[in-house]
């Protein structure tokens, strides 16, 4: 059979294409397909054979340019939109607006019509086309059959269904004229076939999906704490979750697709959620129960939200958070991104500080208040093999010393009047698996560091009052802003545990020894508390780098949080600085007090001191009448009188504290620091 011809004349290069692989599809082992775009030209007249025309349109143009010759056969196609296409625009959400592009009226009409005729008649369709007069530009979606230069700029979302294709009748009107028909009938509607048998399974795959999805979606807002609801704009409900259910008490029906009417009673209710000029929280009682309803409307799918929260539950969430709160860090916030700082001395440290986080030793960090010890601690628990464990910090300074005990190692019930029923665990305990951050080690009495050193070498603790010992696996880290190799020395504290903590080592540089990270710094705290828009003037950053910052990397933070509240727009200037007393002028007085020297005591005011002492450790009142009766039987005899004038110079040395009620007088650290050094270990025992 000799080959038949066929040509094929579209109005766009785009369409050529297009239909041309489409006709080879069916047509090419057969016929010979020449093609031409009235876009690109067309260099001869057509006069014979069968001409297929891609529409009306250019049907008369070829016409008017009398481009057609009387002897052609001519098909003009109907066209309609490509099955491979279509399933972005089934995903579509229902009553969606969307515009529908083409390149002129009667073709963005006729692909809306065609769209419906294919059942996409759940999307509010807008045509548009280029030299229209008025356009919505409230609407971000856009379909378009490959007419993408045409979609107006403020469209967020284009859906390209590529050129449309012809139809069916089209393609058996040509197979009709080429005499094919009977021969390729078969093969015609077989490949017809496939394509919808294809687009079927994907539309159950995709239906498979989203019921999927939406099993899904229906157990996470079944889990929710709050009652959700969803609703369109005429109150048809899409969802209803469990526990809006339970408050407004709808037994096992599906609420899904009915309105709020039928399932909601109250009007006043009724009202706040349909009414969309009623904005924001409001609270209801449904039965008996005090509700906060909040209503958001969601503008881009007329469809508003509307959350349903318990007030008494809420409440209760609250107290508990803030108790949780109240235990000082339970999670280790900071990781070593979180250290900035870019001298020597800082880079040295937090080398160190990596280097340590790979083992599981014990570490002591020495450093003034404020350069970032607890920030350091947190880094290396978040970098080591604990990290999923606890983070627990306790700040020994000003706890008192039965406080301390309890807290580390927690108590049974009945160990002392007040204990908790049921007894309470320990830091230790609770640690069990992660980090405990000791802070300002060096103010923990003798005592306490004996208790302290044996749960280190035993890794076991025991309650207070109980008789189980535990075993616990926690790695300590301790901090402190003291010398401790110099109270190790003036024996105020235990040389073994000293050794026992300093398994890994590190000092953090005060401020004032790495100048070169304020810039970094100031950025940072700037960035964290306002964002990047502030910036700091330069006159302004040269008086900072002249202070020195005896209150390390806290004190800088402060002086930026006090700048940037007093700030008059967004610069920091020099007046913005807060005068001289608002800055600490001192370094750490701890270390001040260790330099001190020591007061020199007469034996009878010792004497008195030590007595102090013991009756305190027993537990028993201390009072002047006491001591004087107790300093009867030995070399220093005193009268009440007497006992007065040394109790109020030792008070004067910080040495004692009077205080009224039970226990009466009672030894301060800086006392017992004291009596350390002249008694040593046979005081502790
Ligand atoms: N290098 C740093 N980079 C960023 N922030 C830091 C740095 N050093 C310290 N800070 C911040 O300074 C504040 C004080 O740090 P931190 O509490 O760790 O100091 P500290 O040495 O434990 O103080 P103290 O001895 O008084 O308990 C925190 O807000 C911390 O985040």
């Amino acid at each position: 059979m000799p080959r038949k011809k066929l040509t094929l004349i579209t109005g766009t290069e785009q369409t050529r294409l297009t239909l041309t692989k489409q006709l080879q599809e069916y047509l090419s082992d057969m016929v010979t397909i020449k093609s031409y775009a009235i876009d690109e030209g067309i260099p001869n007249r057509v006069t014979e054979g069968l001409v297929v025309l891609s529409s009306y349109l250019v049907q008369e143009e070829l016409m008017n340019l009398e481009l057609l010759g009387d002897g052609c056969d001519i098909v003009v196609a109907q066209r309609t939109i490509s099955y491979d296409c279509i399933d972005e625009i089934v995903l579509l959400p229902k009553g969606r607006e969307v515009l529908f592009v083409n390149d002129a009226q009667a073709s963005a009409h006729e692909g809306i019509y065609i769209l419906q005729k294919l059942g996409v008649d759940y999307l509010k369709f807008t045509p548009y086309f280029p030299g229209m007069d008025e356009v919505k530009t409230d609407i971000d979606i856009a379909i378009t059959p490959g007419e993408i230069d045409k979609v107006p700029s403020f469209i967020k979302k284009i859906v390209d269904i590529g050129p449309r294709i012809m139809d069916f009748t089209t393609i058996t009107k040509i197979l009709y004229q080429l005499n094919l028909l009977d021969y390729k009938a078969e093969d015609l509607s077989d490949k017809y076939l496939e394509k919808i048998i294809n687009m079927a399974k994907r539309l159950a795959q995709f239906t498979n999906e989203i019921a999927h999805l939406n099993e899904h979606l229906s157990l996470v807002l079944d889990g929710l704490n709050d009652g959700l609801l969803v609703y369109d704009l005429q109150g048809s409900i899409s969802v209803l979750n469990e526990n809006l259910k339970r408050m407004l008490k709808i037994a096992n029906s599906n609420p899904t697709g009915k309105n709020t009417k039928e399932v909601i009673y109250n009007k006043a209710l009724l009202r706040f959620l349909m009414d969309k000029s009623i904005e924001g929280d409001k609270i209801f009682s449904l039965d008996g129960l005090e509700i906060l309803i909040r209503k958001l409307y969601l503008s881009n799918s007329n469809h508003i939200i509307a959350t349903f929260k318990s007030i008494k539950e809420t409440m209760e969430t609250n107290d508990r958070i803030k108790q949780e709160l109240m235990k000082k860090g339970h999670y280790a916030k900071y990781t070593f991104e979180d250290i900035i700082g870019g001298s020597n001395k800082i880079i040295k440290v937090k080398q160190i500080a990596q280097k340590l986080s790979t083992t599981d030793l014990t570490i002591l960090i020495e450093g003034e208040s404020g350069t970032g010890k607890e920030l350091f601690a947190s880094a290396i628990h978040h970098a080591s093999k604990r990290k999923k464990g606890p983070f627990l910090a306790v700040n020994f300074s000003s706890l008192p010393d039965e406080l301390i005990e309890s807290e580390l190692f927690g108590y049974e019930e009945g160990a002392f009047t007040g204990a908790k029923k049921g007894g309470k665990a320990g830091i230790f305990e609770e640690a069990d698996g992660g980090t405990i951050f000791l802070d300002e080690i060096g103010d923990i009495s003798m005592k306490v560091q004996a208790r302290l050193l044996r749960v280190l070498q035993e890794k076991e603790v025991m309650r207070i009052g109980g008789h189980h010992i535990k075993s616990v696996d926690v790695r300590i880290i301790a901090a402190t802003n003291r010398d401790l190799s110099q109270m190790v020395k003036e024996k105020s504290f235990r040389e073994d545990l000293y050794y026992r903590l300093k398994m890994g080592y590190m000092k953090l540089p005060p401020l004032r020894e790495r100048k070169e990270d304020l810039q970094l710094l100031i950025d940072y705290f700037i960035k964290i508390e306002s964002g990047e828009s502030i910036v700091i003037q330069e006159d302004a950053l040269g008086k900072l780098f002249k202070y020195d910052w005896y209150g390390n990397v806290r004190e800088l933070e402060n002086i930026l949080s006090y700048m940037l509240a007093v700030r008059e727009n967004n610069h920091l200037t020099i007046e913005d600085i807060p005068d001289k007393g608002f800055f600490i002028t001192t370094s750490n007085h701890g270390k001040e007090l260790e330099k001190e020297p020591p007061p020199v005591l007469k034996e009878d005011m010792v004497y008195l001191l030590k007595k102090i002492y013991e009756l305190n450790q027993k537990k028993l009142l201390v009072g002047r009448e006491k001591l004087a009766e107790v300093s009867k039987i030995t070399s220093y005899p005193m009268t009440p009188a007497q006992i007065r004038g040394r109790l109020d110079e030792l008070e004067r040395l910080d040495f004692i504290k009077k205080k009224r009620g039970k226990h009466g007088t009672i030894v301060t650290q800086k006392g017992e620091k004291y009596l350390m050094a002249l008694f040593g270990d046979e005081l502790a025992l």
